[in-house]
């Protein structure tokens, strides 16, 4: 398994370039099951977890191609209906498979994803939603079997409460419904709209894009169409972070401001010198930070991807800071890790109080999941002498390049292959 050596203490100065969003990649690779025409992404990243959907993809018949390192060409027809469970347990979006092959073929049968490191992650919305539409879902074995044998038709989906990946779900599957979709309480995460307009570009009839309420008529059958994902915002936030918390100053190439919602307004209260500019976002560092509350919420709120990463920079802040996280009820992992680094902080139930110490030490730690992996980056990035972090294979799913645009801005790192 990989490892990351880091010895830190070093400002880092430069200019990183923004990937593609993993968390749009994923869902857009999904609508490719939506019609045997091609359809062409650009601005992919190149991710372990794309790797993951285009396997998926690829054994219910679908080709996936990458004519250029950034571009995906996804089509086909589908010849197989079930999604197992060796390849969902590594990446909980392939859930969203299970709407459109229903929409296609009337039937589908995809492994559960089950609790991961972070939470329990129940799918109720999402199989709510399909049931509302005319599908009959039964759980066997630890699969999903569900039919359509009428036909899926259009439906009022009134949320709960937000949910990402129910959204995407229910809008992707909609497409090809008979009728009108309407979901009420929708999430309007900047990947949405992504979604959407794709799915339009394919033929699609979505409107309300970027609001709480989406409509969605559906049509006969989808066309192929070309699409650029957006820029990741969560790779953005932490980069910001990684200036922020070595006292450095970076360009972030690509970034686009307003899908940050509230982690900018955050950053610049901690103290963080954050400027927009048409062609990405500058963030410096010259003067001390200082703790700040957080509350993650859905869009355009404080995300929970940014928790781990903003939790490090408070870490080291002068003050105390509460953090609360409220999408997940287990992603605090990475603080018994920064303790051993030499942070204070306290988790009480789903907040964190963090009291901030002049500074960190390097130790070996061990990456838990995705956005604690990069947590740990950070800390060892701020901290004196050498941090190793453990099971890197977390970061790869979602980071791409992640020595490379370190180390183009000054940082001491590298990857030990083992
Ligand atoms: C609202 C929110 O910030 N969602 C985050 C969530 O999306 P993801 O799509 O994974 O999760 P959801 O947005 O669906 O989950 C939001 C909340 O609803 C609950 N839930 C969800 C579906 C369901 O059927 N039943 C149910 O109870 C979840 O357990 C969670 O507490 O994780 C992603 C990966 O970290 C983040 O990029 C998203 O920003
Ligand atoms: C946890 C994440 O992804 P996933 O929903 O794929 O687990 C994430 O993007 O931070």
């Amino acid at each position: 398994m990989d490892r990351i050596r880091i010895r830190g203490g070093r400002p880092l100065e430069g200019t990183i370039d923004i990937s593609g969003a993993k968390n749009a990649a994923l869902k857009l690779m999904v609508a490719g099951l939506l019609t045997d025409k091609r359809l062409i992404l650009d601005n992919v990243p190149n991710l372990a977890d794309v790797e993951t959907m285009a396997q998926l993809l690829a054994q219910h018949g679908i080709v996936v191609d990458r004519p250029t390192p950034r571009r995906l060409s996804v089509g086909g027809a589908i010849t197989n209906t079930e999604a197992p469970y060796d390849i969902v347990r590594k990446m909980r979006a392939s859930i969203l498979v299970l709407g459109p092959l229903l929409a296609r073929t009337r039937e589908a049968r995809v492994s559960l994803p089950g609790g991961c490191a972070i939470g329990t992650r129940p799918v109720d919305l999402h199989l709510k939603g399909l049931e509302a539409m005319g599908a009959a879902i039964r759980l066997d074995g630890g699969y999903i079997d569900a039919t359509a044998p009428h036909g899926l038709h259009g439906a009022e989906i009134t949320f709960p409460f937000v949910s990402v990946g129910a959204t995407e779900h229910l809008m992707l599957t909609a497409t090809l419904a008979e009728g009108e979709t309407t979901l009420i309480n929708a999430a309007r995460e900047p990947e949405i709209g992504d979604l959407a307009t794709c799915l339009n570009a394919m033929g699609a009839s979505i409107t309300g894009i970027g609001t709480d309420r989406l409509s969605i008529l559906g049509v006969k059958s989808l066309h192929g169409a070309n699409h650029a994902i957006l820029p990741d915002r969560i790779e953005t936030g932490t980069y910001a972070c990684a200036a922020a918390i070595t006292g450095g100053a970076i360009f972030l190439r690509g970034a686009r401001p307003a899908d940050l919602g509230a982690v900018l307004v955050t950053l610049s209260e901690a103290g963080v010198d954050v400027s927009e500019t048409t062609e990405g976002i500058q963030v410096s560092r010259r003067n001390g930070l200082h703790g700040t509350d957080v509350m993650t919420e859905p869009f355009p709120g404080f995300a929970t991807d940014m928790q781990a990463q903003f939790m490090t920079l408070m870490a080291v802040a002068e003050g105390a800071s509460m953090i609360t996280e409220t999408i997940f009820e287990n992603r605090f992992m990475h603080v018994p890790e920064l303790n051993r680094m030499g942070a204070r902080i306290n988790v009480h139930g789903a907040s964190a109080i963090v009291r901030g110490v002049p500074a960190l030490s390097g130790a070996p730690v061990m990456a838990t999941d995705l956005r604690a992996s990069f947590s740990l980056v950070l800390a060892g990035l701020a901290a004196k002498g050498e941090t190793i972090v453990n099971r890197v294979y977390h970061l790869d799913r979602g980071y791409e390049a992640v020595e490379r645009k370190l180390a183009a801005c000054g940082a001491d790192i590298e990857r030990i292959a083992g």
